[in-house]
C-alpha cells in the first residue's frame, strides 16, 4: 500500500511539474546545457526512511549547499572563536556573489554568500588545496552516507570562468583576512561547488543536521550538536541571501540553495527535505525547488516556529502510593497504614523530551504542591532527551524539597540524572519497584506506631 507520505509528495510534485519558469544558470557552459526539464523531490527522515519522486536520482553540482557543510567543517577543524574572528554571522540582504564586507574588520558578513564561503574553504586544515578538498569531499560524503564524486569538467569551467570570485578572493586578501593565497583558497572553493550530489543526498545530508549531526543511516556522529546548531542559525539568517526573510516566514525552515538547481531545508529533530530542478530565479534559486519546499511546509506542516508540544505534556501520569502495589511481604497492620498514607507518596512520570519548558514546570509544580505530600518519586524512564538545563532544574527542585523536610525520590533507569560525581545519588533507583519498597519502609517508620 502506498504511504500517505509518498502520495501527497507524489501530489506536490505534480502541481510544482508545469511551473517551467526561470532560466538555467549559463555562467559556464556545463550548466547551460542540462536538461531544464528535470524535477525531483526527496524526504529523508531522521531515522532513515526516504521517501523519493521524480528526478530524485538525478546528478547535479551541489554548487552553493556545499558552504554550510564546508562552514562546519571550517568551525570543528579552528573552534567557533577562530572562525568568528575571520566571518561574521550577519544576514547580508545582498546576492550571493557580492562583495559584501564589514566595514573596519574585512571581515565576509556570513559564510553563506562567496566572500565567507571561499574564506571559509581557505580556513579547513590540509597541507595542500587538494588535501582541504579531499578532508571537504570526504565531510560532505559522510553527510550523504555515501562517496560523493567530482565532477571535473564543472570544476574546470568553474575555474576557468570564476573571475569575480577571483576578485572577492584577491579583496579578502587585500583586507588582511585571507591567509592562504586566493588561487588556493578558490581551487578549494571551486572542487567544493563541483561536488556531484542528487536531491536524494542533499536530503539526507539535511536530515544528518536534523538528527543533530548523526547521519540516519550510517550512525556516524559526523559534526557535534553544537556546530550543527550553529550552522542551521546561519542557514536560517542568510541561506537563502537577499530571500532569507520571505522564505523563514514562508517556509520556516532552515536552507540553502545551489545555482546548479538544487535545494536543502531541515527540520530539526524531524527531517531533511531536498529538490532539484535546474531553472533558478533572480536570487539564483531552483524556481520549482523552491516551490517544492513551500508546498511540503504547507501540506506537512514544517515551518519550525510551529510549536504545539506545550510543556506540561511533559508528565505522562500522576498516582499516589495506593496504586501501587509492593511485592514486600506486609502484615495486616502496616498494609493498613499504607493504605491510610499512601496519598503522601506522590508519583510523577515523565515522558517525551525534558527541556526547559518542561523541567521548569515540573519544579514549580513540586514547589506548589509541597503541602501535599511527603515524598515524590519522579521517575524519567521514559523521558528521551534531557537538556542540561532540565537535569540541573530537577536536581535542585529535589534539594529544594529536602529542605523543607520532604524527599525526592528519583527513578532514573539509566542513571541520566546523577552520573555525575558532585550530585547526591542517595535517593535515586534504577528500578520503580526498589523505590515503591523504600517508600513504604519510610511510610511505615513515619506512620507506624
Ligand atoms: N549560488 C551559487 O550556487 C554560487 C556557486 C557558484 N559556483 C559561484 O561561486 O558563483
Amino acid at each position: 500500500m502506498q504511504s500517505l507520505v509518498q502520495k501527497y509528495l507524489e501530489q506536490i510534485y505534480s502541481s510544482v511539474l508545469p511551473d517551467s519558469s526561470g532560466w538555467l544558470a549559463d555562467y559556464i557552459p556545463e550548466l547551460a546545457v542540462v536538461n531544464p526539464e528535470k524535477f525531483g523531490i526527496c524526504i529523508a527522515t531522521i531515522d532513515g526512511t526516504v521517501y523519493e519522486v521524480g528526478d530524485a536520482e538525478w546528478p547535479f553540482t551541489i554548487q552553493s549547499v556545499s558552504k554550510p557543510f564546508t562552514y562546519g567543517m571550517a568551525l570543528a577543524d579552528n573552534g567557533e572563536q577562530a572562525v568568528d574572528a575571520k566571518i561574521d554571522v550577519e544576514p547580508s540582504g545582498d546576492a550571493y556573489n557580492e562583495i559584501s564586507l564589514e566595514r573596519g574588520t574585512g571581515r565576509p558578513l556570513n559564510p553563506m554568500i562567496n566572500a565567507g564561503a571561499i574564506l571559509a574553504a581557505s580556513l579547513v586544515n590540509g597541507a595542500e588545496p587538494e588535501e582541504q578538498f579531499e578532508r571537504l569531499r570526504d565531510f560532505y560524503s559522510r553527510f550523504a552516507g555515501r562517496e560523493l564524486p567530482l565532477d571535473y569538467n564543472v570544476f574546470t569551467s568553474e575555474h576557468d570562468a570564476g573571475d569575480r570570485n577571483r576578485a572577492i578572493a584577491y579583496m579578502l586578501r587585500t583586507v588582511g583576512v585571507l591567509d592562504q593565497l586566493p588561487e588556493d583558497a578558490l581551487d578549494v572553493y571551486f572542487r567544493q561547488c563541483s561536488v556531484q550530489v542528487t536531491a536524494r543526498d542533499l536530503a539526507l545530508m539535511a536530515a544528518t543536521l536534523a538528527n543533530t549531526g548523526m547521519q540516519p543511516l550510517t550512525g556516524e556522529q559526523v559534526l557535534s550538536p553544537q556546530l550543527v546548531r550553529r550552522v542551521l542559525s546561519v542557514m536560517t539568517t542568510c541561506g537563502m541571501y537577499d530571500a532569507a526573510g520571505d522564505w523563514v516566514s514562508a517556509v520556516g525552515l532552515p536552507a540553502k540553495s545551489g545555482v546548479g538547481g538544487g535545494i536543502l531545508a531541515v527540520l530539526p529533530g524531524q527531517i531533511g527535505i531536498a529538490a532539484y530542478s535546474p531553472r533558478i530565479d533572480r536570487h539564483s534559486h531552483s524556481v520549482r525547488g523552491v516551490k517544492a519546499c513551500r508546498a511540503l511546509s504547507d501540506t506537512f506542516d514544517l515551518h519550525f516556529l510551529n510549536v504545539t508540544r506545550g510543556s506540561r505534556s511533559i508528565v505522562r501520569a500522576r498516582y499516589d502510593l495506593k496504586r501501587r502495589t509492593s511485592t514486600a511481604a506486609r502484615t495486616p497492620a502496616q498494609r493498613g497504614i499504607l493504605a491510610a498514607h499512601g496519598d503522601r507518596v506522590q508519583f510523577f512520570e515523565l515522558h517525551g523530551d525534558l527541556l526547559f519548558g518542561g523541567a521548569e514546570a515540573v519544579a514549580r509544580g513540586l514547589a506548589d504542591e509541597a503541602g501535599s505530600f511527603d515524598i515524590v518519586v519522579i521517575e524519567i524512564g521514559g523521558v528521551d532527551q534531557i537538556s542540561d538545563v532540565a537535569r540541573r532544574l530537577l536536581l535542585d527542585a529535589r534539594g529544594a524539597l529536602a529542605v523543607e523536610g520532604k524527599t525526592g525520590i528519583l527513578v532514573d533507569p539509566e542513571n541520566r540524572l546523577v552520573d555525575e560525581e558532585d550530585i547526591d545519588d542517595s535517593n535515586a533507583f534504577t528500578e520503580l519497584a526498589d523505590a515503591v519498597t523504600w517508600c513504604e519502609e519510610e511510610l511505615l517508620k513515619r506512620y507506624g506506631t
